[in-house]
């Protein structure tokens, strides 16, 4: 029901098939084409930034969610359209019932009070020229909350709250270091008594000995106050530390989601396992491994087909219609990786045999394609070949018959798994789970 209140860890927050696109030029007429042989003559550009595209989760109350992603993933996009701070361009935002994505106006307005965000740079996001009195005031007078000597109470007891001295009302942000900044960020959001905070990035820019001082803050405010987070952050370490549920995204999709224990003990996509990996390790004898993400992010213009990882996946699925082992669809995943890449030197077709297949090529259809891809790139050309380093075509050649023709390109992945931490459900968009 509409307005309804809703009870400690029952859903607050429900986004349904979420999308936001940026047209690609933000100019006045960017993204509208002009075509006068078509009809209408005017269209919307199909090169659209999909910076958030088809998003599935809920929140519940008194609840962490974080959302963890390498950078341009679409967190903040996300953090953003669910306080319609950017217009969604497709899906429902229900909250305590209430579709935010359709309201506008003054409801909007008044459903702002509810929910609040707070920013990485505590320094930019503070007027220099306004005192922190009055910079915690400014929302309860935007919502018509309170007068003006309830207000100044208000915000000295929010500033004690917080951690800060209530005699420090009249200073100016200046004379506050960064903590301290994101603390009287933390008051203002706080002083319309929200239910639901976004928090985007809000501790990245401090020292890590405040960080934890700043998390453990919002953990006891979150207590006090009967808070929902939605903590938007790259940091793993910090991701654990205050989530109790974790949602993992890549290029605009919401890859996994589980128990924070869950995702860290048992990851099930190979996304987050990657990412879990690429934590730096403290002991040099274990090298980290940095190069668990290979390659680049493509672009959100034109994101891939299917599972949208399956570009940089080690654990790329095995096309249908080839008849090869494990071993051999690994060691072709592996050369097609490579040919990709181009992280070989050239060599003679035999030593590329050597190298990747252990000399013996998969049997059948499969082995005439690695073949001609060998051919292709060899410093020898095998006979009836044109050979000789044709790394663009042995790549379009492996991409075309092996890596398109995946389940992971062909079909969008979704599936729930087995928890082995807790009883919460897992959620792991791959289909090695299929
Ligand atoms: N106003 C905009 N216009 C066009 N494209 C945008 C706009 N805002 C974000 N994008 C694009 O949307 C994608 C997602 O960006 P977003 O900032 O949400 O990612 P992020 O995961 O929060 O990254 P970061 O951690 O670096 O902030 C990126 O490709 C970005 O370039």
């Amino acid at each position: 029901m509409a307005g309804e209140d809703v009870a400690h860890g029952e859903p607050l927050l429900e986004v349904e098939g979420l999308k936001k696109y940026f047209g690609q030029d933000s100019g006045l007429l960017g993204g509208i084409s002009f075509e006068p042989g078509r009809f209408p003559p005017i269209s919307l550009d199909e090169q659209q930034v999909k910076a958030v595209d088809d998003v599935s989760f809920e929140i519940r109350r008194g609840e962490t969610l974080g959302l963890v992603g390498e950078s341009g993933c679409g967190k903040s996009t996300l953090g953003r359209t669910l306080l319609r701070l950017l217009e969604p361009t497709a899906g429902t935002i229900s909250f305590k019932g209430d579709d935010l994505a359709a309201l506008s106006g003054e409801e909007l307005r008044r459903k702002r009070a509810e929910i609040q965000m707070i920013f990485q740079d505590p320094q930019s996001s503070l007027d220099p020229r306004m005192k922190v009195g009055r910079i915690i005031e400014e929302p309860m007078r935007a919502h018509g909350m309170l007068d003006d000597e309830g207000r100044e109470a208000r915000a000295k007891d929010l500033l004690e709250k917080v951690g800060l001295d209530p005699h420090h009302y009249n200073r100016h942000p200046h004379a506050f270091s960064g903590g301290q900044r994101q603390r009287v960020n933390l008051a203002r959001a706080l002083s319309v008594n929200p239910d639901f905070i976004v928090c985007d990035e809000p501790v990245s820019a401090l020292d890590v000995s405040i960080q934890a001082q700043v998390l453990n803050t919002m953990e006891r405010l979150q207590e006090e106050f009967g808070l929902t987070y939605l903590f938007i952050a790259h940091d793993l370490s910090v991701i654990r530390h205050i989530s109790d549920r974790v949602a993992v995204m890549y290029l605009g999709n919401v890859v996994e989601l589980a128990d924070k224990e869950e995702l860290f003990e048992n990851p099930q996509h190979p996304y987050t396992r990657a990412l879990l990996d690429s934590i730096p390790v403290p002991d040099p004898r274990r090298r980290g491994a940095r190069g668990a993400l290979e390659g680049e992010v493509p672009s959100p213009v034109d994101p891939p087909s299917g599972c949208r990882f399956r570009t940089r996946c080690p654990r790329l699925i095995a096309p249908e219609g080839y008849d090869w082992t494990d071993e051999e669809w690994a060691h072709t995943r592996s050369f097609l990786r490579a040919v990709k890449r181009r992280t070989f030197e050239s060599a003679s077709a035999a030593e590329l045999r050597r190298e990747f297949f252990g000399g013996d090529l998969p049997d059948g259809e499969a082995g005439e394609i690695v073949a001609e891809a060998i051919a292709l790139v060899a410093t020898d050309a095998d006979a009836g070949t044109e050979g000789r380093g044709d790394w663009t075509d042995a790549r379009e050649l492996l991409l075309e018959k092996f890596a398109r023709e995946s389940v992971c390109a062909t079909e969008r992945p979704a599936y729930d798994v087995e928890t082995e931490h807790g009883t919460d459900s897992h959620f792991a968009a791959c289909h090695l789970h299929r």
